[in-house]
């Protein structure tokens, strides 16, 4: 199995439900370089041997693994396709789940915070563009089966899950015009993420830039 979007502080939560459920983790997977956290990639990899840490290849950053879109990550009898999805950042891809003829309806999306519940990601930094998420939000995710599973990296409403039938209904930002959009987005005045100045540099290193600097 998989994490997506691992948290480098909530690390030993998720391992010890890996444990738990008797799963074997293989991929530590990140939908872009985080701003307001740093990744438990690396940190993971530090404490299960095997684990391979992955991120799209437009992100730039450093990892065991670098996707590009139409890739497949395979995990047993599935697999995640890869979609790109810039627009928050440059390398912001989304993960949505596959497999063979047996498909399990209904499929889940990994968004990152291309697509939020209720929601999107801001596009004021990182090779943000409001106009880019837009066309990815419609072409790349809005195109999935309305029943999709839409999991995202925040749930700053409160929710945990949506769907693509729920957020082309109700998203307050996406359900409106390209124009109206990118309005909303120039105007959203949200405060710089307290932790970006830190997040951003670690996470360009799988989250050890720590790590890194002890041991040089
Ligand atoms: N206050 C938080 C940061 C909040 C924030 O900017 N969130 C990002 C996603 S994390 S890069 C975002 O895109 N928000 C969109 C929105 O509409 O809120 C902090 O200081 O960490
Ligand atoms: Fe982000």
């Amino acid at each position: 199995m998989q994490l997506v979007d691992p948290v480098d502080k909530t690390v030993d939560r998720d391992l010890s439900l890996v444990k738990d459920l008797g799963l074997k983790l293989i991929y530590a997977i990140n939908t872009h370089v985080h701003a307001d956290h740093v990744t438990g990639t690396g940190l993971i990899k530090t404490k299960v041997s095997g684990v391979r840490s992955i991120i799209s290849k437009a992100s730039n950053a450093k990892a065991d693994l670098f996707v590009e879109p139409g890739d497949k990550i395979c995990f047993g009898d599935l697999f995640l396709e890869v979609r790109a999805t810039p627009g928050h950042t440059l390398g912001c891809v989304t993960y949505v789940t596959g497999d063979g003829p047996d498909q399990p309806q209904p499929r889940m999306a990994f968004t990152g915070d291309a697509l939020l519940i209720r929601g999107c990601g801001r596009t004021d930094f990182q090779g943000g563009s409001s106009e880019l998420l837009y066309k990815s939000v419609h072409s790349q995710i809005f195109t999935l089966p309305k029943d999709t599973l839409i999991y995202p990296a925040h749930d700053y409403k409160g929710f945990t899950v949506s769907t693509i039938q729920e957020e082309m209904l109700y998203n307050p930002r996406l359900t409106k015009d390209e124009e109206k959009f990118k309005s909303i987005m120039e105007n959203l005045n949200l405060a710089y993420p307290k932790m970006i100045d830190v997040a951003v540099p670690a996470n360009m290193v799988c989250g050890l830039q720590d790590l890194a600097s002890k041991s040089a």
